[in-house]
């Protein structure tokens, strides 16, 4: 793993979007927490964080992270195996508290207004267990009671989701009888129903097929032409250069470079730059007893 120590420190943006501040092709790394006021991380970014911090045990999972995420954004957030994304989307949608720092959702301080920030949001999590003694229908239409929402309106959304999501022929199946992929849509719909302003979402399309897959970037694509925000933590480094327009790269529980797709790769590929951001790429030809002739 190499150094991670931020370059250079970008100057406070009212705008929310982090951008070259040196006419560099290199973006970007944020503000330290105290130059950066609450009003401007509040702006017009549909989520600002500014010093978080969490560590279990003496492990540090996210140290001191600034990050904004602009509102009506398609935002990839990547980074290797531990880096700290789960640990930083869970905090930052009140699933997590952080032992430092302040998050803000559409200007909503989350950890001091919980009830109001989850309301703006909509989360889909890598590993959190459903009730999956449900339907999938019973599971949506549960989802959106909970959060206030009249039967009626419930229920017509319901039925859109799952036809949207190719999910209609399953609703009547228990949770814990679909397939891997198919699980993943139906949580996608639990988070969608509200209609949130802002939808984070862990690995998304993993173990989702191709044509779901499009269908699904199509819906954000919608949601997102219509004011939504996304933002999705993905491994699939192809698919968040064709797919989003901002980027974060996270390693070690810090941010790397963060700004739109085309400022952090610098005319290479996502790829290429993750891979020269965050190094550990190993070339060696793997140990002599797997060579098979
Ligand atoms: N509940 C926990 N208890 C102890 N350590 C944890 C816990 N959750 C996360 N960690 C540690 O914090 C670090 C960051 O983990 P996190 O899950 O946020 O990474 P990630 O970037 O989402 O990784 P991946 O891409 O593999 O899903 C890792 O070192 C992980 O082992």
């Amino acid at each position: 793993m190499p150094e991670t120590e931020p370059v250079e420190s970008a100057p406070q943006n009212p705008s929310g979007v982090q951008s070259p501040s040196d006419g560099q092709s290199t973006p970007v790394v944020p503000s330290p927490a105290s130059t950066v006021s609450p009003a401007a991380a509040q702006g017009a970014a549909a989520l600002a964080i500014r010093g978080l911090v969490k560590r279990f045990g003496d492990k540090v999972a996210v140290g001191g992270i600034d990050l904004d995420v602009p509102t009506g954004s398609f935002y990839g957030l990547v980074g290797p195996n531990g880096a700290g994304k789960t640990t930083t989307l869970s905090m930052a949608t009140g699933l997590l508290r952080p032992d430092a720092g302040q998050i803000w959702l559409h200007g909503v301080d989350v950890w001091q207004n919980l009830v109001e920030a989850k309301r703006l949001v909509g989360v889909l999590s890598d590993g959190v267990r459903l009730f999956d003694r449900l339907t999938g229908e019973q599971l949506v239409t549960y989802s959106g009671l909970l959060t206030g929402m009249d039967r009626a309106t419930v229920d017509e959304r319901v039925s859109d989701l799952l036809a949207l999501l190719d999910l209609e022929s399953a609703g009547g199946t228990l949770v814990v009888d679909y397939s891997a992929g198919m699980t993943k849509k139906i949580a996608l719909a639990c988070a969608m129903v509200h209609a949130p302003k802002v939808l984070v979402l862990d690995e998304p399309f993993e173990s989702v097929d191709p044509v779901s897959a499009a269908n699904i970037r199509d819906i954000l694509k919608s949601y997102v032409g219509s004011g939504g925000t996304v933002i999705v933590s993905s491994h699939a480094m192809d698919l968040v250069q064709r797919m989003c327009d901002h980027v974060a790269v996270i390693a070690a529980g810090r941010v790397l470079a963060a700004g739109t797709v085309d400022e952090v790769r610098g005319g290479s590929t996502l790829e290429d730059r993750f891979v020269e951001l965050v190094g550990g790429r190993h070339h060696a030809e793997g140990p002599e007893w797997l060579r098979i002739s």
